[in-house]
This record gives C-alpha cells, sequence and structure tokens, in this order.
C-alpha cells in the first residue's frame, strides 16, 4: 500500500475552468517524488487538496490506505499531524507575535500526545527546542528571538523544524526555497535532503526549478494545465520518449 494515493481528482473553483483534471498518482513511503510545471499550472492547488484545505470535486485522497477527502475536522486531526507542509512564504506561517521557542513548541502542544516519537526526544521543552534547532542546523540562540529578528532562510529553517516536529510521514514542500538567494537555496534543499534520510520521511516537492527537483527527487511528475502529462523515474528524465512539454521544460534549464 502507497502511503498517499491520489486518484481521479478534479478540482474547479467557483470562478471558472477545471484547475485540477483527473490527477493520479502515489507516493511511497520514504520516496521524494517531484512536480514540475509553469506558473498557474495547479500546482499549489494540488498541494492545499492533499492539505485538506481546498475541497476537490471528485476523487480520492487516499492516507495509509484510508479515505480524507470529506472527512470532519475532528477525524482529520491524525491525519494533519502525519501530513505537514512547508510554503513558498516563511513569513506568512510564522505568528510574528511568538517567539522561535513558542513557535515550535505549538504542533508538539496540538499533537504531541499522538506522536510516536522515533527520532527526537521530549525531556523538556528546553531540550527539545534545541533538538529541532540543531536538526535544521541553527543556534540555539535563536530560540528567543521573534521571526522579524530572522533572515529569510532562518525563518524557512523554523518553518521546517515545526514541520518535522511531531515526525509525520509526508511533507509537502511548495516551493520551499524560491523566496532565497540561490546560495541560500542550494544549502536549504541540501537540508531538506538530510532530514528525509535521517527521519524517514517522504516529500512532495513542488518546484519551477528542474535542476533542483532533480537533485532532490527520485520520481518526477509534470504537470501542464491541471493534468499530470508525464512521470517517470528521475533517471529516465532525458530519454527520447519523454512528453513534448517535458522536453520544452527541459531545453529550458540547457
Ligand atoms: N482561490 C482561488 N480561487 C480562484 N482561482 C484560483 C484560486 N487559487 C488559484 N486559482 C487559479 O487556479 C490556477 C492554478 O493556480 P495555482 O496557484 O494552483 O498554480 P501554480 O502552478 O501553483 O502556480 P505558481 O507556480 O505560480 O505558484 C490559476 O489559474 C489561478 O489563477
Amino acid at each position: 500500500m502507497s502511503l498517499l494515493d491520489i486518484r481521479n481528482i478534479h478540482k474547479t473553483y467557483y470562478s471558472g475552468a477545471e484547475v485540477l483534471k483527473n490527477v493520479n498518482f502515489s507516493i511511497e513511503s520514504k520516496e521524494c517524488l517531484g512536480l514540475i510545471g509553469e506558473s498557474g499550472c495547479g500546482k499549489s492547488t494540488l498541494a492545499r487538496c492533499l492539505l485538506q484545505i481546498e475541497p476537490i470535486d471528485e476523487g480520492s485522497i487516499l492516507f495509509n490506505g484510508r479515505e480524507l477527502s470529506g472527512k470532519s475536522e475532528r477525524l482529520l486531526k491524525p491525519y494533519r499531524r502525519n501530513m505537514q507542509a512547508v510554503l513558498q512564504n516563511p513569513a506568512s506561517a510564522l505568528n510574528p507575535k511568538l517567539k522561535v521557542r513558542e513557535s515550535l513548541i505549538d504542533p508538539f502542544q496540538q499533537y504531541g500526545s499522538q506522536v510516536d516519537m522515533k527520532h527526537l526526544t521530549y525531556k523538556s521543552e528546553r531540550d527539545f527546542i534545541e533538538q529541532l534547532l540543531e536538526m535544521v542546523e541553527l543556534p540555539k540562540s535563536l530560540a528567543e528571538r521573534y521571526p522579524h529578528e530572522l533572515s529569510g532562510g532562518q525563518k524557512q529553517r523554523v518553518t521546517i523544524a515545526r514541520a518535522i516536529s511531531i515526525e509525520p510521514s509526508l511533507i509537502i514542500l511548495d516551493e520551499p526555497a524560491s523566496s532565497l538567494d540561490v546560495l541560500s537555496q542550494a544549502s536549504l534543499l541540501t537540508l531538506l535532503g538530510k532530514l528525509r534520510e535521517r527521519l524517514g520521511m517522504s516529500y512532495l516537492f513542488i518546484s519551477h526549478d528542474l535542476p533542483a527537483v532533480q537533485k532532490m527527487c527520485q520520481r518526477i511528475m509534470v504537470m501542464k494545465e491541471g493534468e499530470i502529462v508525464d512521470a517517470f523515474e528521475t533517471e529516465l528524465l532525458l530519454c527520447a520518449d519523454r512528453h513534448p512539454y517535458t522536453k520544452e521544460l527541459i531545453s529550458l534549464f540547457d
């Protein structure tokens, strides 16, 4: 059984055309799956549907074999802790009134009782926060700062630390590095790769950046106008029988 199994998803916003058209894919345990496609093709909509922020019109979202779509907030709670998100803009993901320490402990306070910790330990709040900061390669001293006292890269590392604090099985990464400069992007992606290995998580890695997806992911899906038009093992990216649209994307990075 796949960790996440997406079957025949359709989504139309009230305002217009169908944004997701019969989307099908699965993510296996410990796998990093890439999703690439040009701006406006529906990548973030798909992420929001998987996270149950947007309802789908048709189809099925199975997590560990259980249907999520249409479930009440109460029934979704155990799944929410297992499926975390790191989105494009870290500033909007962190509460500006909370110190880093308070932001980091918040998911554990909400969901900690449901978590069977395998990699982190909770001896004291202070020790827990220090473990999290160490995992995302930030100094302990940042625990007492507010978000506006952090750089963009540091903020994004704090959002990653929050996401991993409850040891989810899956993280949806929607352009996690796109607000950063090139060097910070590279080090953030390296960190994400190390954390996936260390904690045994799966990622859905959404990006415009084909070289980054190629570096991070074992498999890649290509989306065009709300449809998955190509899906393949990363090592087969340059195969002659790739979809013409995939070839077009490849040519943009040559
Ligand atoms: N809340 C909404 N209401 C109505 N239309 C929306 C909404 N959110 C997105 N859309 C539309 O749905 C389409 C897909 O948008 P989406 O944000 O999913 O694309 P994307 O591939 O993530 O783009 P980008 O890479 O630029 O973030 C676009 O045409 C967009 O205008």
